[in-house]
């Protein structure tokens, strides 16, 4: 692109707007707090943990879409009342959408990018929902009627392209043909600058065509997405709208770029989840919006007038895409969308100061005009001035002279060009055209279909993608597999999908399906093995994750509400399945505890993910499995309180049979990593050369994301009231340790025996009536670990070992049982003295109302054992460990006594 002249170009910054979404369910649920204020175009967000720190933004415009908005007749939402604050779709559009259209139609590129954590509004606010229609539409249809506006002066053309890069390949959104391995190529040229080899243009007359275009893209990219198993929320879409116009009075043409770029979800960009992971997230998968971020604080840099030596547009694919809409020639608008929820702090204050940084970035915007464009005006002026002389030569009777043969040669030599160069877009434009056709008979018989058979709507995590594809199933029997090539076959392709991996049958306006033997099928949220005949909006999972909802015949479609079957709700009815649920919302206590809330929210969250885990871990023949759980779902603390709950991934190696627990944040990570390995493996792998059973994927250890060192598990805890000891009574008790989950995972045999300073057991007269009488005097006591019988663990594998853990009052590391191995019923035979040299009241109450918490820890092989760290132990001469050490008069007492328990040997 070449600039008509360098007087023409304007410097003005980044736009940066900002936006704030209302609470979507799972918040609402949760009785989220809105931390988010606003005034005018500045923004606030408070600390939800600390009422003190409340950070202020200014940006160019600020929209409150949080609260205030009702749903009119027509599902639009508007302000409550007139002029209320609530903005609105077209308030956003006319504020950051027609300057982005005037710009344009002035020859200016313009860019639209949409920032934020995923789920925050992005799509909404660039795309939209229903009649909700956000940017992009409504900027499609002003561009198409301010076209129709100004026909007499100018004709105009508008071409339509769209993209996403994912890992860094581009993929062409309009193009259905087989895709290019590796994605297309970015290319540069000097005049042009970046841009993608290959895709596709498609000339646009209306913006129903556009709407159409971008629904046939979505196809495209939801499918994708479920190919490659990639999150569609980890790509950026890119929607280009080339708009020529040529201006035949002034014979000028000028062409310009619009951007519309929905990123990636930006919560990624932290890599969040994977601190505590020896294994970083992959750095493809995120190499696009890290890069952005780079170029953007770069840039902001310069602005200040720092002094900066590379601004990194190389880096990354979309950064060489977006480099003129950053720092270059184009007028760019940022949109930062926000949730308003307290638990979205973190996300929503690095949305904020991201933003603050593009504000700052300037760019030089030019008006365009292509080069063939300017050549026919240069041919034209030429000409015309050709001519001028030529009528004088004319007149001065020099007609036939030499010079005005020239001059008449040169004229025809002129016109030629400027015809081929005309010629040539025409042709270019019949073939767009035809191209476009094709793709419009394809969609027009879609909708006829629709209209006469049942079908499978796809149902995405992504709201923004479900619903775009349809396979209906016509009359007769219709498999459904990754059998492209065979007649009478549904082709889908996803992790888990065999080759043939249901059937169904449409017979008599009745729709069975069958799975095929050893596919996974799950209607209504319960695995089908045998024939079953679908209701209108049934819920089908194929494989490990590929979501349709069953639409019968348009006679049984009735008026119901299809909206409430999104992903979550696919999710919940598995999980439920599985005995997890939420209580009936309408059935006793009407509001669930929000921490129970949010490890269910967990839960439906990572069960999609496991099981894909698990398809990728067989694909690869990995050989481990994993499985979720929900942390201390039956465990207390000393004092029976319920402990937090958490979500856990169980990691299985089915040959070794090795366990690893993994946080929810590491297994995050690690799904990520899988995923690239998987997709690195499958594009060396092509689809018809595929066999079961292949060799391991075999990766260095420190690389392999299935991998990990083995460590100590805690497989359960048991509760040994500590009451008895107030009264100097001894106690015998044979201990249920629980797993987690609430199973018995062993039975413990413990004791607790007052004794003297010196460990001989008191008798029965040293009971006390008043365990008040105990403070303020010493009082010791032996806890007694026996035997542990029944260890499911180590029936599981012989070479398996456990060791107990406990904690007594103030201690404040644990103390370790030594090691038992290769025994069912292990024999533990320990002994540990406490004392108290001078009984608090603090100590009392301890004893009164806790339980020692013994924790029962699973060893495997090659793993080192749990150590009792001594450091800050202190223990008498005779070795007895001293508990109740912050009493006042304690101290004199400890530094006469205490030796440090290093020299004590026999401890682990
Ligand atoms: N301003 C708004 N008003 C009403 N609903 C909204 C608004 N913004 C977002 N939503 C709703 O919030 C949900 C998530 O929004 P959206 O899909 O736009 O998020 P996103 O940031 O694009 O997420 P992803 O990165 O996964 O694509 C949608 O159901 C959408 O309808």
């Amino acid at each position: 692109m070449r600039a008509k002249a360098s007087d023409m170009h304007t410097k003005d910054s980044v736009k940066v707007a900002v936006r704030v979404r209302p609470f979507n369910k799972r918040e609402r649920d949760a009785g989220s707090r809105c931390i988010i204020s606003l005034v005018s175009t500045s923004i606030s967000i408070q600390d939800p943990r600390d009422c003190h720190n409340r950070r202020s933004f200014c940006f160019d415009y600020a929209y409150w879409s949080h609260s205030g908005f009702t749903r009119d007749h027509t599902g639009l939402f508007v302000p409550e009342e007139p002029g209320g604050r609530y903005a609105d779709q077209d308030s956003v559009f006319q504020d950051l959408g027609v300057g982005i259209l005037e710009n344009s139609l002035q020859g200016y590129n313009a860019t639209l990018l949409a920032y934020g954590q995923t789920g925050s509004g992005k799509s909404y606010s660039m795309v939209g929902y229903g009649p909700n229609k956000g940017l992009v539409p409504k900027l499609c249809d002003r561009l198409f009627e301010a076209i129709r506006e100004n026909q007499e002066n100018r004709q105009c053309q508008v071409f339509f392209s769209m993209l996403e890069i994912y890992n860094e390949q581009v993929v062409d959104l309009l193009f259905r043909g087989s895709r290019t391995a590796g994605g297309l190529r970015v290319r540069e040229e000097l005049q042009r600058g970046f841009y993608v080899e290959g895709l596709r243009k498609i000339p646009c007359e209306n913006a129903l065509q556009v709407e159409q275009l971008m629904e046939q893209g979505t196809r495209t990219r939801t499918t994708a997405a479920t190919q490659m198993n990639a999150n569609s929320s980890r790509s950026h879409m890119l929607i280009i709208l080339q708009l020529k116009q040529i201006f035949s009075k002034e014979s000028i043409t000028k062409q310009s770029n619009i951007n519309l770029v929905d990123l990636a979800g930006s919560e990624r960009q932290r890599s969040s989840g994977s601190e505590a992971d020896r294994l970083k997230e992959g750095t493809a998968i995120n190499l696009s919006l890290t890069t952005l971020g780079n170029v953007i604080s770069a840039l902001a840099d310069v602005a200040v007038g720092k002094k900066v030596v590379h601004i990194p547009y190389r880096d990354s694919v979309l950064t060489k895409l977006l480099q003129s809409a950053l720092g270059g020639n184009s007028r760019t608008v940022m949109i930062a969308t926000l949730s308003p929820a307290d638990i979205c702090y973190e996300e929503s204050l690095s949305t904020l100061r991201y933003a603050e940084r593009a504000k700052r970035i300037q760019n030089r915007a030019v008006v365009n005009e292509s080069p063939t464009e300017q050549l026919v005006k240069e041919l034209k002026a030429e000409n015309a001035r050709l001519m001028q002389k030529l009528s004088r030569m004319d007149q001065e009777g020099r007609r036939a002279s030499d010079e005005s043969k020239e001059l008449r040669q040169l004229l025809t030599q002129n016109e030629l060009q400027i015809r081929a160069i005309q010629t040539l877009w025409e042709q270019n434009l019949q073939e767009a055209l035809k191209d476009w056709e094709q793709q419009y008979a394809s969609i027009t018989q879609e909708r006829r279909m629709m209209q006469m058979y049942p079908y499978i709507l796809n149902i995405n995590e992504d709201a923004q993608l479900s619903g775009v594809v349809k396979l209906f199933i016509q009359e007769g029997d219709w498999g459904i597999g990754l059998c492209d090539s065979s007649p009478r076959s549904i082709s889908i392709k996803g992790l888990g999908i065999q080759e043939r991996h249901a059937v169904f049958r449409n017979e008599q306006r009745r729709v069975t399906l069958t799975p095929v033997m050893g596919s996974k099928v799950i209607v209504n949220g319960n695995t089908v093995y045998e024939t079953i005949e679908l209701q209108h909006l049934d819920r089908l999972i194929l494989g490990s994750n590929c979501t349709y909802l069953f639409v019968g015949y348009p006679s049984e479609r009735g008026g119901k509400d299809w909206s409430r079957y999104d992903y979550d709700y696919f999710q919940s009815e598995l999980a439920a399945a599985e005995g997890i649920h939420l209580g009936e919302p309408n059935t006793g206590s009407n509001q669930t505890d929000p921490s129970l809330l949010a490890v269910f929210y967990d839960y439906i969250k990572l069960m999609p993910m496991v099981a894909e885990a698990n398809q990728m871990s067989q694909e690869l023949s990995k050989g481990v499995e994993f499985k979720l759980e929900i942390k201390n779902l039956a465990l207390s603390d000393s004092r029976g309180h319920d402990l937090q709950k958490d979500i856990v991934v169980r990691v299985t190696s089915a040959g070794s049979k090795q366990v690893w627990m993994w946080s929810k944040a590491k297994f995050i990570n690690r799904k990520f990593l899988m995923e690239e390995v998987y997709q690195h493996f499958k594009a060396e792998q092509p689809e018809n050369t595929r066999v079961e059973g292949l060799p391991a994927v075999v990766l260095p250890r420190d690389k392999d994301p299935f991998w990990d060192p083995v460590e100590p598990l805690l497989l359960g805890s048991a509760h040994l009231w500590l009451q008895s000891l107030a009264f100097r009574i001894p106690l015998e008790e044979q201990l249920e340790v629980l797993g987690s989950e609430g199973t018995e995972e062993a039975i413990l045999q413990a004791q607790l025996v007052p004794c003297t300073f010196n460990g001989l057991p008191l008798g029965e007269d040293d009971i006390l009536i008043d365990p008040s009488e105990v403070l303020g005097r010493r009082l010791d006591f032996q806890l007694v670990l026996d035997q542990c019988c029944g260890v499911c663990w180590i029936k599981e594998a012989r070479n398996r070992g456990i060791q107990i853990g406990f904690r007594v009052f103030d201690c404040s590391e644990p103390l370790y049982t030594p090691a038992v191995w290769h025994n069912i019923n292990p024999l533990l035979d320990h002994r540990v003295q406490f004392t108290s040299l001078q009984t608090s009241q603090s100590l009392l109450d301890y004893l009164q109302s806790s339980a020692v918490v013994l924790e029962l820890w699973g060893l495997q092989e090659g793993c080192t054992h749990m150590n009792s760290s001594l450091e800050a132990v202190r223990m008498t001469a005779e070795g007895v460990f001293i508990i109740d050490v912050s009493g006042p008069s304690q101290a004199a007492l400890l530094n006469a006594s205490a030796t440090r328990a290093a020299q004590n040997p026999g401890w682990y």
